[in-house]
């Protein structure tokens, strides 16, 4: 396998002796001693993976994996530490650091490491050419053809082209932020940005300078000027999600820069201008929110232009099967396997559920489903939680066992690749690593 790896190390033996290893290995190494150099080296060619030093003359590794992840997600990052710091390790991996490796005592694993952190970059490349092409197909990404998914795609196709707000509402994981992007993409300002931000995500005063910006000095810790998303998405679309969750002062800004279009970063005097359409959902009860005392009856009347309600999966269950198969052929193309089989018990398991996670749950069941599959078929047995055998099984093996063995296969999987482990697994990353420890799985 051809590959373009890039090495940061102020220890220039190391660093020397590192890509004389990877050199007869036939990649592509180029070398650099500061975090600065290695960003201009980014800047300049194409690469695969980056194995970083942690301490670093100019800065902490663990802060520059997020650095390069923002900047080039599809990288994969392989820290190296001298310290077999674990805080250090798991917060690199929080950052999105594929692995860690100790000096000097992890040294026959770097070759293999690097191989799979190779792979799992050519990966991450095919799968943002998939969500380029989804970006490009809008609302024919949205799959279904039941009646009730059928009458929102409709009316989203039509407001797409005027410049209206647009509230979406519905369930967690209904399709909401994939139908702001149809209708942004179906609009006149498809060439300009699309901007999403999770409302509940963050608190007042990181959501109040993501969207509106900051001058450098605005608050401690904030040491450059930074641009909001409402700047970001002039001549686009700003989508807020989750709108319900936004502080009710921070409510009254965006009403202003909704009537005015004008607004003011944090820590500035000047009034700036932005131009964007908004598209806002929420999966709560905006009416009931306002006799809470939570939501501003104005900012209500203001978003609620153009509702289109998102129904729940349970609603419209004839649509299951295809967005199923839609989801089984994304996972194997994932998993490089051909000729999947799913059984007639395999969609009748699936029926049985009610979704409360809706199409996100669908996704995530079916990815699990793929790594429990025997034989590549699709059958009640690679559905666990629906089938009802689980129950004879549970008899002649322990729950433990069970875990350990679920977890082994989840790893492999994912190449070895601890962070997506985790994340499909839903549990924290020191979790994972506490479970590996436990059943001797490192
Ligand atoms: N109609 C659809 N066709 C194909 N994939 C879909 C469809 N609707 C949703 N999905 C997929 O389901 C997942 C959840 O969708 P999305 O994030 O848009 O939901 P949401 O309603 O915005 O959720 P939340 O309220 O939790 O933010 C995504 O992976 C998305 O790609």
């Amino acid at each position: 396998m051809s590959g373009n790896i890039l090495i940061i190390d102020d220890e220039i033996k190391l660093l020397k002796l590192l890509g004389m290893i990877l050199s007869q290995e036939n990649f592509n190494v180029k070398e650099a001693s500061t975090a600065r150099s290695a960003m201009n080296m980014l800047e300049q060619y194409e690469f695969d993976v980056v194995l970083s030093d942690v301490r670093l003359p100019d800065a902490f590794g663990v802060d520059l994996v997020k650095t390069i992840k923002t900047k080039y997600p599809h990288l994969e990052i392989i820290l190296m530490t001298a310290f077999g710091n674990i805080t250090d390790a798991v917060q690199a991996m929080k950052n999105g650091a594929y692995d860690y490796l100790v000096k000097g005592d992890d040294n026959e694993k770097i070759i293999p490491l690097v191989y799979k952190a190779l792979d799992k970059a050519k990966d991450n490349a095919i799968n943002k050419a998939q969500k380029n092409q989804t970006a490009q197909k809008g609302f024919e990404a949205i799959i279904g053809s039941s009646p009730l998914i059928l009458q929102a795609k409709k009316l989203a196709e039509k407001v797409a082209v005027t410049d209206a707000t647009v509230l979406l509402t519905g369930e967690t994981g209904t399709g909401k932020e994939v139908f702001a992007n149809a209708i942004h993409q179906g609009s006149e300002r498809k060439k300009n940005n699309f901007v999403a931000i999770n409302c509940s995500a963050f608190s007042k005063e990181i959501l109040e300078s993501e969207l509106f910006g900051h001058k450098a000095g605005a608050f401690t810790g904030a040491i450059k000027d930074k641009k909001g998303l409402v700047e970001e998405a002039n001549g686009g679309t700003l989508f807020l999600d989750e709108i319900g969750e936004m502080p009710i002062e921070l409510q009254a800004k965006l009403l202003r820069v909704l009537e005015t279009k004008e607004f003011i970063k944090m820590g500035e005097t000047k009034v700036s201008k932005s131009d964007f359409r908004l598209i806002a959902a929420t999966n709560r009860d905006l009416e009931e929110e306002i006799r809470q005392g939570n939501f501003r009856e104005d900012l209500y009347f203001r978003l609620n232009i153009f509702e289109i309600r998102l129904p729940a999966l349970r609603e419209r269950k004839e649509d299951l099967k295809e967005l199923a198969k839609y989801f089984i052929s994304v996972f194997s193309q994932k998993l490089h396997i051909s000729d999947i089989q799913a059984t007639p018990e395999y969609f009748k398991a699936l029926e049985k559920n009610d979704w409360k996670g809706n199409i996100r749950e669908l996704r995530n069941t079916i990815e699990r489903s793929l790594i429990l599959m025997n034989n590549h078929i699709l059958d009640e047995e690679s559905l666990p939680q629906y089938s009802g055998k689980v129950s004879d099984e549970k008899d002649s093996f322990s729950m433990r066992s069970l875990e350990k063995e679920h977890i082994q296969k989840v790893i492999q999987y994912t190449k070895g690749n601890k962070a997506e482990a985790a994340r499909l697994l839903e549990i924290g990353i020191a979790t994972l690593y506490r479970k590996l420890e436990e059943y001797g799985l490192r």
